[in-house]
């Protein structure tokens, strides 16, 4: 198992390691939509990019993207979770760790691999032997008061991602007081709003994430 230690060494065949970073969040916030949307953002920017998606008992995630045409199927990993999605990216992560192991050494040239993690809930956070940065998103429809109720992702990621927010209006959230709570939450870290289906605030995420893990 390599760790980050190894990675920054050039892991054991000197290779250069690609930033890995985590996607988590609860069920249906938009994880995989958000990944589908940051796709060509990161191509534009010309980063090297891949895939390992966590799904409970399948691996519908990964041939949700393999199908969708915006990324080579090969460059996207599956790994199934089992019962608890937070066990493999927090307390065992080895199986996804090996998953970015072996994209890296299929696709030597790999500078970036996110992980997405299953559905899971507020108390999902990723062991930083898996990832070097985290982003954790929520979305407007589970409830503007998710940021209050501090859970570790929310608190814990290096990027808080509140989706949907084009739904705000149909389910009563005021955004800029989910917002604020948040950011107060969060000790002025990051918080960016996004509709990961229309694309709004994804350029900002990707610039984050870039910004955060390469440059
Ligand atoms: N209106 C709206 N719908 C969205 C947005 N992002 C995602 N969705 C929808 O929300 C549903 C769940 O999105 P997914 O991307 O599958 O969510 P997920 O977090 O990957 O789901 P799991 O992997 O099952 O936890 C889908 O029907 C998406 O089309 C958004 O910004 N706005």
């Amino acid at each position: 198992m390599s760790t980050l230690d190894d990675r920054a060494a050039g892991g054991a065949e000197g290779r250069a390691a690609a930033a890995r970073v985590g996607i988590g969040g609860p069920v249906g916030s938009g994880k995989t939509a958000l990944i589908e949307a940051l796709i060509p953002v990161l191509h534009e920017r010309g980063v090297d990019l891949a895939v390992v998606t966590n799904d409970l008992v399948t691996r519908e995630d990964a041939e949700r993207l393999r199908r969708s045409g915006l990324i080579d199927p090969q460059r996207v990993s599956a790994v199934e979770a089992g019962a608890c999605p937070h066990t493999v990216i927090r307390e065992d992560p080895t199986l996804n760790i090996a998953a970015g192991d072996e994209l890296e050494v299929r696709f030597p040239g790999v500078e970036l691999i996110l992980f997405e993690s299953g559905g899971d809930n507020l108390a999902s956070t990723f062991s930083l032997d898996l990832v070097d940065w985290w982003i954790f998103v929520i979305d407007v429809a589970g409830g503007d008061d998710i940021p209050r109720k501090k859970g570790p992702g929310t608190l814990r990621c290096d990027l808080l991602v509140i989706n949907k927010q084009d739904l705000a209006p149909h389910v009563g959230v005021a955004l800029p007081r989910m917002v604020e709570e948040a950011r107060a939450v969060r000790g002025q870290r990051p918080v960016i709003l996004t509709d990961a289906r229309r694309g709004a605030g994804v350029a900002e995420v990707a610039d984050t994430m870039l910004k955060a893990v390469l440059f």
